[in-house]
């Protein structure tokens, strides 16, 4: 995050930016006398390793990126770049000088993070990295690979959420899709939270890439996070929902991404993480009160400094003596890391590094002193600091493993055998803990969510029962004071939310119906918890899926108050259609894995990679001039639209390493790809090992005439959002 709570740094206008930029910066620039006085008083490293912490801070960050998506997309893009990208890049000599090709980052489990360390002008000038390059942006852009800061992406790994994999990467572990078999709805659900509202749309944006019915969004200030309701088991009462993980990746200084935000060599002084650690402080104290039992917590910040770090989890231990910080040390071998600190000396803009307490520098503070108000107690170290265990905490730093500098704690609820209690006590407590609902008031509940408990945590899936369903609830985001929140600046979690309202639709509503008929779904399809987003709550143009839990909090949970920004998937889009053809719904391109155990077998068209290739180089080739029995099969099939099957095969240099799913759209005389223009691409250099597409004008795409027109919405709406994207990508390299 930077001063602006964002990962990655201040964002500020970016022409100064480019004052920063790596590749102008002279190394000379790059020192501050406040940060290297401050930080050399805490003893952050040893004093004999200062100069190569230094040294490593002023050295450009290697590109990093995550290989990403379901199991198996990830399991052969990676058998991909190991077998034929590493070896293209593994002899390339560039000016007469040898340049390394990607390699594995060491800690990240199943190899599946990679790092390589070249200029600009190798990746555009030489040809072996300039077609990586290529591949890099397709892949990036539909979802297949994420490019991340390393340090960025171990939260979620200290989440202990199996598989293994911030938002995205902890989405992906709550599904195991891709098989027919699969279940491609999992009953947890995972809530990620952001202030910032724009920030908000793009998360969305960036999860249409893993379309998950388990994910919502919210936009509101994690440190008054609002209590969220849910059936309890007992009918007529509801329950507050806990989480079984919660990610509290902060809002920070940033400065352990001074390599690659130049800009806080100019600017950097202590009073920009003083300022935040009380938020910080707040927002980790709101999670503890809204983890499940057996839950866990993992705090981060992108931050060198000790009061943003282990003086928030200091003072929140303290407020909450039934949490402790659990010992990682056995997690992830590879990562090279230091212990949390146990001494540090908070100060202000004077950078006198000698007040060993608060009270010490209070009274040396004038009355004038504005910032003196930003200072508390808590941001020195507690007289009882070495009871807290603070040195499980996790620092990362630069020199180590070439990385940027970060920090993680993980924090678990201590469990105490319950004392006896009395049945009478029993039932005090069971009556506080629920929220009486009237009768008149309570919508219907489906009988799955009256059934439904909160219980469980991965981790201690072990000891659950097997009989008792196990529902990861999730929380990322920075998480809530008592109170509710006020709303405060617009666009910061408070303020106007003009959001469309979520409405379930009846599971008989004729264009759900339809849907299912058309389109051969099975009778477990959960057409209960379709929902549509329209002031009229009307099917009109999409239609969304949610699982059961993301059901009941819509349901049960006033979505203006939750500032309830997203909720589900897109599942279906209308078609317009051409003449004579009737409009109707198709999936989603992104939605097919979703679809896909639901559909009846018989009626995925089997095809083959030459009908690939026409599908892909062609924009709405006639079904003549398939070949069979391809060509006989579609001919004989209804105007609308079919999911085809690609099955794993090999032909004239080209090859599919698994079988893939996608959707067409048949008009009266011909058949069209379903698929964006950069999925379309990047599948194409994926399985033809070049851009076979050819070039579109993107209005002939959306068309009402000859297809499909919803694409048009679609394309609009992108190029909204990436916009969006791109101005954030100055300042940011989000994973969520
Ligand atoms: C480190 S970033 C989180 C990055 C995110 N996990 C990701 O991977 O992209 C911190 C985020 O906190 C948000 N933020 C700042 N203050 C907040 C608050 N009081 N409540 C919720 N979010 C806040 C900022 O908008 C920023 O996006």
């Amino acid at each position: 995050m930077g001063r602006n709570n964002k990962r990655g740094g201040r964002r500020g206008n970016p022409r100064r930016n480019d004052v920063y930029r790596t590749d102008i910066v002279d190394k000379s620039d790059m020192h501050n006398v406040r940060f290297t006085t401050y930080y050399q008083a805490q003893n952050i490293v040893p004093a004999d390793e200062w100069e190569t912490f230094l040294e490593a801070l002023r050295m450009p960050l290697p590109t990093t990126f995550r290989v990403a998506g379901s199991r198996q997309t990830a399991k052969s893009l990676n058998a991909t770049l190991r077998d034929t990208h590493v070896p293209n890049l593994s002899n390339v000599v560039f000016e007469d000088q040898p340049v390394s090709p990607p390699v594995q980052i060491p800690w990240y489990p199943d190899g599946l993070a990679w790092q390589f360390n070249v200029t600009k002008k190798v990746l555009r000038k030489s040809p072996e990295f300039k077609e990586f390059h290529s591949f890099l942006v397709f892949e990036t852009e539909v979802g297949n690979i994420s490019r991340q800061e390393a340090v960025s992406m171990l939260p979620p790994l200290f989440m202990d959420v199996e598989p293994h994999h911030k938002t995205a990467q902890l989405l992906e572990s709550l599904h195991a899709q891709d098989t027919l078999t699969s279940t491609s709805i999992p009953s947890g659900m995972l809530i990620a939270n952001d202030s910032d509202h724009k920030r908000t749309h793009l998360l969305i944006h960036q999860s249409a890439r893993l379309p998950s019915p388990a994910l919502m969004v919210t936009n509101l200030d994690a440190s008054i996070y609002p209590g969220i309701k849910i059936p309890s088991s007992n009918k007529n009462k509801m329950q507050p929902l806990l989480f079984d993980r919660i990610l509290c990746d902060v809002p920070c200084s940033g400065d352990g991404t001074l390599r690659k935000n130049l800009g806080i060599w100019k600017t950097w002084q202590p009073m920009d993480g003083n300022g935040l650690h009380s938020l910080q402080v707040r927002i980790l104290q709101r999670a503890m009160k809204m983890l499940a039992p057996k839950g866990r917590i993992v705090y981060s910040t992108c931050s060198l400094n000790p009061v943003e770090n282990e003086a928030v989890i200091a003072c929140a231990l303290k407020s909450n003596p039934d949490f402790h910080l659990v010992d990682v040390s056995a997690k992830l071998p590879e990562l090279k890391r230091r212990p949390g600190l146990t001494s540090w000396r908070a100060t202000d803009k004077s950078i006198n590094t000698t007040y060993d307490t608060y009270e010490m520098f209070m009274e040396t503070c004038k009355e004038s002193d504005n910032y003196k108000a930003k200072m508390t107690p808590g941001h020195w170290p507690p007289e009882d600091v070495e009871l807290l265990n603070l040195p499980r905490c996790i620092r990362v730093y630069p020199h180590l493993q070439d990385t940027g500098g970060f920090f993680v704690a993980v924090l678990e609820r201590t469990v105490v055998d319950p004392p006896e209690v009395s049945p009478t006590q029993k039932k005090r407590d069971a009556d506080e803990e629920v929220i009486e609902v009237p009768d008149s008031k309570r919508a219907r509940l489906d009988a799955g969510v009256e059934d439904m408990e909160v219980v469980m945590a991965n981790e201690a899936a072990a000891d659950t029962p097997p009989e008792t369903q196990t529902i990861p609830t999730m929380l990322v985001g920075p998480v809530p004071k008592t109170s509710l929140p006020t709303p405060k600046k617009k666009g910061e979690g408070g303020g106007s939310f003009k959001e469309n309202p979520y409405t379930f639709l009846p599971a008989d509503d004729p264009t759900i119906v339809s849907c299912i008929d058309r389109l051969h779904l099975t009778s477990d399809f959960p057409s209960g918890n379709v929902l549509v987003r329209n002031p009229e709550g009307e099917a009109a143009r999409a239609l969304y899926i949610t699982n059961d839990l993301v059901k009941a909090v819509v349901q049960h949970n006033d979505y203006n108050r939750i500032r309830l920004t997203s909720a589900g998937t897109k599942v279906f889009v209308k078609q317009d259609a051409a003449r004579g053809v009737d409009v109707q719904f198709r999936v989603l391109g992104e939605a097919v894995p979703l679809v896909l155990p639901y559909l009846d077998r018989a009626t995925i068209v089997d095809s083959s990679l030459t009908v690939l290739r026409i599908l892909v180089a062609g924009h709405y080739p006639l079904c003549e001039a398939f070949p069979e029995p391809f060509k006989t099969i579609m001919m004989g099939r209804d105007s609308g639209g079919h999911i085809v099957r690609f099955p794993q095969s090999q032909l004239d240099g080209a090859a599919l390493s698994h079988d893939i799913f996608l959707p067409i759209w048949k008009s009266n005389v011909s058949l069209t790809l379903m698929i964006d223009k950069k999925a379309k691409s990047a599948l194409s250099m994926r399985v033809f090992g070049t851009d076979i597409t050819s070039p579109i004008k993107e209005k002939s795409l959306v068309s009402p005439k000859v297809g499909p027109a919803e694409e048009a919405e679609v394309v609009e709406e992108d190029a909204e959002v990436e916009n969006t994207a791109a101005m954030a990508d100055n300042t940011v390299m989000t994973d969520a």
